[in-house]
């Protein structure tokens, strides 16, 4: 279990400070100015809630953008051809928050785009990444989302059952193309913050089993179809993962599975992703995870000893991060309304401080039982602190935001709460539970706000409801 959904500490604790750091839970651009207002990237946030409302997804474009090509200039080095290596290409998962200018910004850091939807192969396209530069996943793929792949040259489908391998040799026969598929395995590898989040132990949904044989039997089926190409195998294990141990156990599985395909069918499959699933920091007290130059090497170190010890060339290496670029580089920016204090069983009390958003921008807390942490966005405070729980607007008695916070007892109606960390599966999960709408996201850079995607309003709600 990672720290993230550790116990919460008996005494909750206060918000770390922002310091630049890019290992801390704020986004790198945020500071705390002289009168306790934050601002991100030179953009004071009270000026930004008093132009843009809230609740509001800010977005620190330089930070986002140099998460992104530190992994591309990782992976590079790491697996550099000249090192004995055959290369590696770092897909974003577009399923942590895809935009047309974030679809932009990590194609333009030299990232490819990992998409498991139509709407989401929609808007990497629409940005104007390169068909051959996007992956498509998928349990369930619908023959419209396989068509549009084929129709677009992706670079990859990421085939997730057996069922798939016939339909998309059928789909790729209509068009006239030969589909590069991948298979993705399940390696019994069990990691992951949560185990709704964790996708590669036998009993889930996600890929085609090692263990019984159904992988082997797509890879052969997929070789027996001319329509189809294999350039590779695939393993994701779960999400929010600080410990690399697992990603080396799958890789060895992995590659296991490539050598005995090659060894007797012949053919060596030239690509090997090995997902994404890197953790980030929510709360400051949870442990610091690997940078991208240690995950690059431990897995490049990890994927040479195998191919050593199988005797089998190296296979390109990709690798899928979402959460650990886009998570950090964002927070979310509410306003206080009500303030109430409430009386605790064992004794004491808890100040449950109501935002104007909750459970419909950040499902996660609810889902997952994920601890993040809060602090005052536009005023520095010296009161004592209270035990507080952040929540939200929504008919639900688990709409919690933060579940445990130390926050100033002066807390107040029409404080700015900011939420770090937010940045992935925030905006990506978010409902119109209570019909609330959603909330916009603000990009900051260089003193300059950009809006990437506007604000619902209540009239876009009603123009889908046709009476
Ligand atoms: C296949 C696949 N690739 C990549 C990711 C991205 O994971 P993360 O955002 O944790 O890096 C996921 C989500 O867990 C996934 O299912
Ligand atoms: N949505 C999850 C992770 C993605 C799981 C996708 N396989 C989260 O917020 O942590």
């Amino acid at each position: 279990m990672s720290a993230e959904h550790a116990a919460p500490a008996a005494a909750p604790r206060t918000a770390p400070e922002p310091d630049g750091a890019p290992t801390g839970v704020w986004s790198t651009g945020v500071s705390r100015g002289g009168d306790g207002a934050l601002s991100v990237a030179g953009v004071d946030l009270r000026e930004l809630a008093r132009t843009h409302g809230t609740p509001a997804y800010v977005v620190d474009e330089a930070d986002l953008r140099r998460r992104a090509r530190a992994f591309a200039t990782a992976f590079d080095a790491a697996f550099a051809e000249s090192e004995g290596m055959a290369g590696a290409d770092v897909y974003y998962a577009g399923k942590a928050f895809l935009s047309l200018a974030v679809a932009r910004w990590v194609h333009e850091e030299g990232l490819r785009i990992d998409t498991s939807t139509a709407g989401e192969l929609a808007v990497a396209l629409r940005a104007g990444v390169p068909g051959e530069a996007i992956g498509l996943h998928g349990n369930n793929k619908s023959d419209d989302e396989i068509r549009t792949a084929l129709a677009h040259g992706v670079g990859r489908i990421v085939v997730d059952s057996l069922a798939e391998v016939g339909r998309v040799a059928a789909l790729a026969r209509e068009a006239g193309v030969r589909a590069p598929v991948m298979v993705r395995v399940t390696t019994g590898v069990h990691a992951g913050g949560h185990h709704f989040i964790a996708t590669a132990h036998e009993d889930q949904k996600f890929g085609l089993s090692l263990a019984s044989g159904a992988a082997r039997k797509a890879v052969d089926e997929i070789l027996a179809h001319d329509e189809l190409e294999l350039v590779g195998l695939h393993s994701h294990i779960g999400s929010q993962i600080v410990d690399l141990a697992g990603f080396a156990v799958a890789a060895r599985a992995i590659l296991g599975l490539r050598a005995q395909v090659a060894a007797e069918t012949g053919h060596l499959a030239p690509e090997v992703d090995l997902g994404g699933g890197y953790g980030i920091r929510y709360t400051g007290a949870d442990d610091v995870p690997p940078a991208p130059e240690q995950i690059a090497r431990t897995l490049a170190d990890a994927v040479r000893d195998v191919c050593t010890e199988l005797g089998t060339p190296v296979p390109r290496i990709s690798v899928e991060p979402g959460r650990s670029i886009a998570g950090p580089a964002g927070l979310t920016l509410y306003r206080v309304g009500t303030v109430k204090e409430v009386a605790l069983d064992g004794g004491g009390t808890r100040t449950y401080v109501s935002v104007d958003g909750g459970m419909s921008d950040n499902i996660r807390t609810a889902l997952y039982e994920a601890e993040y942490t809060a602090t005052l966005a536009d005023r520095r405070s010296d009161a004592a602190t209270v035990t507080a729980r952040v929540v939200g607007k929504h008919c639900e008695s688990g709409d919690i935001v933060v579940r445990d916070v130390a926050l100033p007892a002066d807390v107040r109606a029409g404080d700015l709460l900011a939420v770090p960390a937010t940045g992935a599966y925030g905006r990506s999960m978010a409902s119109n539970y209570n019909l609330v709408p959603r909330p916009p996201v603000l990009a900051l850079g260089d003193g300059e706000v950009r809006v990437l995607v506007r604000r619902e309003t209540v009239d876009d709600l009603l123009a889908l409801d046709l009476g």
